[in-house]
């Protein structure tokens, strides 16, 4: 039985479309997996997925376990998500929102238990969300809710936690603050817990994430285009051939990552 997340196979059309093409990857645990690639290269539809929000071929196994024979309960204790735009019902305050990131957790119809209450506080309190978590979602900025939707994540305590696009509505202070979460996530339960993340930031990816994952598209669907550490994937000619520009990859002496330049 294989720790981790892993996909076999993985191939999801839109209609006639194929849009991944037999994907097979193994992401173990201690490690932040960074997802990188061009736009409507299939990473968010890499992500919807493995979160079976969206019907595919292949297997997708958590800890050896098919997602496929799970229902959305059983799935939502193994994978938590933060989808690239935070939706919530008409007039939930933020608090209520990550509130329901305990159902998975809760027995059908029960009150929020102490356990439930300490998750949903460390997760507010871990984001920032707090200072907003008693107003209406509604009511709230862009980087609001995307801290709010990553504060529902954390409250769900699931093993893998899968985030598409988390800094994308935050300022450099925020951008940190959410990255630097990570690795002290991870490490609390190293031998379980995994993150998936995707990013357009390459210097940020290169910063943050253990591995990364290149998506490119193809005439049948996107590929896997090379997976590894960023001192693998993050090369000149890697990146020409996906984003179809030059680059200048250098390491910062500041942060000892490599750092990307668009030419
Ligand atoms: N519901 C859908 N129906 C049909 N085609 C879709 C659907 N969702 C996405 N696509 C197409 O599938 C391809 C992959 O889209 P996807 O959103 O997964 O890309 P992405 O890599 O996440 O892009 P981005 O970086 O722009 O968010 C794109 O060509 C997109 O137009």
């Amino acid at each position: 039985m294989s720790a981790g997340l892993s996909l076999t196979g993985l191939t999801v059309s839109y209609g006639p479309r194929t849009v991944l093409n037999e994907l097979s990857v193994d992401l173990t645990p201690g490690r932040v997996h960074g997802l990188i690639g061009p736009n409507g290269a299939g990473k968010s539809t890499l992500v919807k997925a493995v979160l079976g929000l969206i019907a595919y071929e292949g297997s997708v196994t958590v800890s050896g376990r098919s997602l496929a024979s799970m229902n959305p309960r059983q799935r939502a204790r193994h994978l938590a998500y933060l989808a690239q735009e935070t939706s919530s019902p008409a007039d939930f305050t933020g608090r209520q929102l990550v509130e329901m990131g305990r159902y998975a957790r809760q027995s059908r119809f029960a009150a929020m238990s102490s356990a439930d209450e300490r998750a949903v506080d460390a997760a507010l309190r871990l984001t920032g969300a707090d200072a907003w978590a008693q107003r209406p979602v509604a009511g709230t900025s862009g980087g609001e809710r995307q801290l709010t939707g990553l504060a529902r994540a954390l409250a769900q305590e699931a093993p893998v936690l899968v985030l598409d696009e988390p800094i994308s509505a935050l300022d450099m202070s925020h951008e940190m603050a959410v990255l630097c979460l990570l690795h002290p996530w991870l490490d609390e339960d190293p031998a379980n817990r995994l993150v998936v993340v995707v990013l357009h930031d390459l210097s940020l990816a290169a910063r943050f994430c253990d591995d990364l994952i290149l998506l490119t598209p193809g005439r049948h669907g996107a590929v896997i285009a090379a997976h590894g550490t960023p001192d693998d994937v993050l090369t000149v000619d890697l990146l020409r051939a996906a984003y179809g520009i030059d680059v200048d990859v250098r390491r910062s002496p500041v942060t000892d990552s490599l750092s990307v330049t668009a030419l």
